[in-house]
């Protein structure tokens, strides 16, 4: 089955699936994190990201979320994808997936916008607790390069159910 296949599979009795992109931007000891400014998970730090719009695709959503959330340009070729993690909303019954990338290369002057403030942060230092509460459980499975699989069933504002997260081999985006 295709990631695509496979992320449009609502096996959950869920009724809308919502595409989301995430890239981390790494180099040998540090990692690149915004902290959200506005709107959903404002408050908190995470990689930049967001929808994948309609007639666009997951590679080309991940590039635009960068480049408006920090100012920086990944070429295609530049970024890894290392799989997908799955959010089952049991009170909206909707499904939101957000794939996973991570790049060590970068062009651009990295910038303060609108929706991010960004800091490198040492990889020791990641800020687990002032991020989105799963975070701690497959970032480090990204920092390692490997492939990850995670499938969270969430109630209220984002409380965590259900979860199982798995370190895989790198899967391919299709
Ligand atoms: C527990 O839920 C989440 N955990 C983590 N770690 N990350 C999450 C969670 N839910 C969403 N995300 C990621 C996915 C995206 O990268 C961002 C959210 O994107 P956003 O809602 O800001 O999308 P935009 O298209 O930028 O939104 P606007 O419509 O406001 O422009 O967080």
């Amino acid at each position: 089955m295709s990631t695509e296949q496979e992320t449009n599979n609502n096996n959950n009795n869920t009724n809308k699936t919502v595409k989301f992109t995430l890239i981390f931007i790494k180099n040998s000891e540090k990692i690149l994190l915004g902290l959200k400014k506005r709107g959903f998970g404002a408050g908190k730090w995470n990689g930049f990201g967001g929808k994948v719009e309609k007639n666009e695709s997951i590679l080309d959503g991940a590039i635009r979320e960068l480049k408006e959330e920090s100012n920086l340009t990944v070429t295609r070729s530049d970024m890894k994808y290392l799989g997908y993690v799955r959010y089952d909303l049991t009170e909206s019954l909707q499904t939101d997936i957000v794939y996973v990338f991570i790049a060590t290369k970068f062009s651009g002057n990295l910038a303060e916008t609108e929706e991010m403030s960004p800091k490198w942060f040492k990889i020791d230092e990641i800020p687990y607790d002032k991020m989105w509460v799963d975070s701690k459980d497959w970032l480090p499975i990204v920092l390692r390069n490997r492939g990850l699989l995670a499938k969270y069933v969430l109630s209220g504002e984002r409380d965590i159910q259900k979860k199982s997260v798995e370190d895989i081999d790198v899967p391919e985006l299709v």
